[in-house]
């Protein structure tokens, strides 16, 4: 907790200055309001009572000015309080986020997209209101509280004592329910976190639940949470009617022993009637804040929930570092060495196991082998998305570890099996990546050109929009040809060293699949390329195929009657 405290308060810290400007306008806002009650016993007392109606005017504007003052002060507080805590809250997304981006493929593989919504969007703000509002309102709260005891003490201290005689049951009673609160509480949210998972899931899945008929099936388990999350939704509220009723019903025992004691004393003229009055008024303001100050301990246990959450999150470590001093490439003809590379994803089991490969500057290589064999896994390690146990992987002699990652993946372009689009327009997704000063030197003639090299103009040109028409929240309205050749012409437009194509043609009919790789071998012609599928068409006119197997790979004599016996 300590640690994670400190974590917090790194965000807060640099916006003190706009909190200290909060704790002084409340500050004068907390004297504006302790005002009122004051000149309310100065009207009845003494412009009332006493029958002196010039002083009556005078102190109703004091009234009316006390009122205005304390509407703009609290306005501004409110203004500058909003800009502070919602930079608290967006400079935690933005680190936590930055951290999720460094992530390796592994990590999305075992953490549902819900929960890690539920983490950066509940547990955030849970913590930013502990880390920000909790200290503001506990000074806002002593303050008040300070100030009121102050008044009433100056007004008759042994009706604050008889008003205060209240407060350590209140106080006893909240202590006591605390547990209660807290388990509710969290009962609710995981309900909603259940909520928010299964509408990010589902939502992606939807294709699939409409294909396997089971509309029905999942209409029912959204209600079955939609119950649950109802039936703790009422829990919830009943414990804050019966926290929130019990401690109002002591209050209003204690206001009503004020009011029988000091009317007492009224009729026996030891008390005047405004007095009272503003008596009354303070105790009313006395109440909220230590309220107020009790919730803030629920609060903190709710953060700290919150805070382990986020912890998990962010313990999850990179799976590759960047190097301290990157070096800088000699060539930049895309020669690839792989030597004798060990990497498993769990421990002692290697999935690739002494693997070797060398691909000379500007060959085409192919390689296959069952499913599940470690394609994939060999494809994000050349992506440096993980490093070797043991072994080396080099792009034109240097060690994939001693490059700047970033250059990394400028210099290898990966065109996988499902070519996925972001929201935005075709020329977005064209440009996506690029630094703003590339995608802005990019003019429209370029994008023309590296779609006609995709063979994707006549597609593009009967668009109405054409290159600026949007792909789409999901792109699922392209085809998944289309989809292909949108990424292939953002490859060229990077115009990497190395072009790994994995299993490019897999969601294409032969016909389209022979076009595809004619192209890339036109467009990328004297570039590396490493292409690994199971489709004869794919890897037609390789300098050299491999086959995948038991985490090495053997050569292959003859291609074409390899890859139809697979694939048989
Ligand atoms: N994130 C992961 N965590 C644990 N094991 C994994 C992970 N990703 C892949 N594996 C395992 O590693 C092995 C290799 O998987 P990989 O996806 O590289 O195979 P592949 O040859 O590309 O398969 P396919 O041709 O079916 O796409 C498989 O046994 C797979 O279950």
């Amino acid at each position: 907790m300590p640690h994670s405290l400190r974590w917090a308060g790194g965000f807060v810290r640099p916006h003190r200055s706009r909190l200290a400007v909060c704790v002084a306008l409340s500050l004068a806002g907390t004297g504006v309001g302790l005002a009122q009650p004051w000149l309310t016993k100065r009207i009845v007392d003494d412009g009332l009572a006493a029958g002196d109606a010039r002083l009556l005017v005078v102190l109703t504007l004091g009234m009316l000015g006390a009122g205005l003052v304390s509407t703009l002060l609290s306005g501004a507080n409110r203004l500058v309080y909003t800009r502070a805590s919602a930079g608290v809250l967006f400079a935690m997304r933005e680190h936590v986020y930055a951290h999720l981006q460094t992530l390796p493929p592994r990590f999305y593989a075992r953490w549902s997209a819900g929960d890690v919504l539920g983490r950066l969007d509940g547990d955030l703000a849970e913590v930013q209101r502990f880390a920000v509002d909790a200290p503001l309102s506990a000074l806002n709260a002593l303050l008040t509280l300070a100030g009121a005891v102050a008044l009433m003490l100056l007004i008759d201290p042994a009706l604050t004592l008889i008003a205060f005689l209240v407060l350590p049951a209140q106080a006893l009673f909240l202590r006591g329910t605390r547990p209660w609160v807290e388990r509710s509480t969290r009962a609710l949210r995981d309900s909603m976190a259940a909520l928010t998972g299964f509408f990010v899931q589902r939502l992606s899945a939807m294709k699939l639940i409409q294909s396997l008929g089971a509309e029905r099936q999942e209409a029912e388990r959204l209600a079955a949470l939609d119950r649950d999350c109802l039936r703790r939704l009422l829990r919830q509220q009943t414990v804050g009617i019966v926290t929130g009723g019990v401690p109002g019903l002591l209050g209003s025992a204690g206001t009503a022993a004020v009011f029988l004691w000091g009317g007492l004393r009224v009729i026996d003229g030891e008390l005047s009637l405004g007095a009272l009055i503003a008596f009354s008024a303070y105790l009313g303001r006395a109440a909220g804040p230590v309220q107020g100050l009790l919730g803030l301990i629920v609060g903190a246990q709710r953060a700290r929930v919150s805070l382990d959450r986020l912890g998990e999150l962010l313990s999850e470590s990179p799976a590759v570092r960047p190097p301290a001093r990157p070096l800088s490439p000699t060539g930049r003809g895309g020669a690839l060495s792989v030597e004798s590379l060990v990497f498993g994803h769990e421990a002692g089991a290697p999935v690739l196991d002494g693997l070797s490969l060398t691909i000379p500057a500007g060959a085409k290589v192919g390689l296959h082998g069952p499913s599940g064999v470690g394609k994939s896994t060999l494809t994000d390690l050349l992506h440096r998305h993980y490093d070797p146990e043991r072994g080396r992987i080099a792009l034109d002699g240097v060690d994939l570890r001693d490059l700047d990652p970033a250059l990394l993946r400028r210099r290898v372009a990966v065109l996988g099996q499902d070519a996925p689009l972001l929201p935005g327009t075709i020329a977005d997704n064209l440009r996506f990546g690029l630094s703003p000063a590339e995608a802005g030197a990019l003019d429209k003639d370029t994008l023309t050109e590296a779609v006609a090299a995709a063979q994707l103009d006549g597609w593009i040109a009967g668009l109405p929009r054409g290159l600026d028409t949007p792909v789409g929240a999901w792109a699922s309205a392209l085809s998944g040809g289309q989809r292909q050749r949108i990424a292939l012409a953002r490859c060229l437009l990077r115009k990497p060293d190395l072009l790994i194509l994995d299993e490019p043609v897999s969601a294409l009919d032969p016909a389209a699949a022979e076009r595809l790789t004619a192209d890339v071998d036109r467009l990328f012609a004297g570039r590396t390329r490493l292409v690994i599928s199971h489709r004869a068409e794919a890897l037609a006119g390789c300098d050299a195929v491999y086959r995948l197997e038991r985490g090495r790979l053997e050569p292959v004599a003859d291609t074409m009657a390899e890859v139809a016996c697979a694939s048989r």
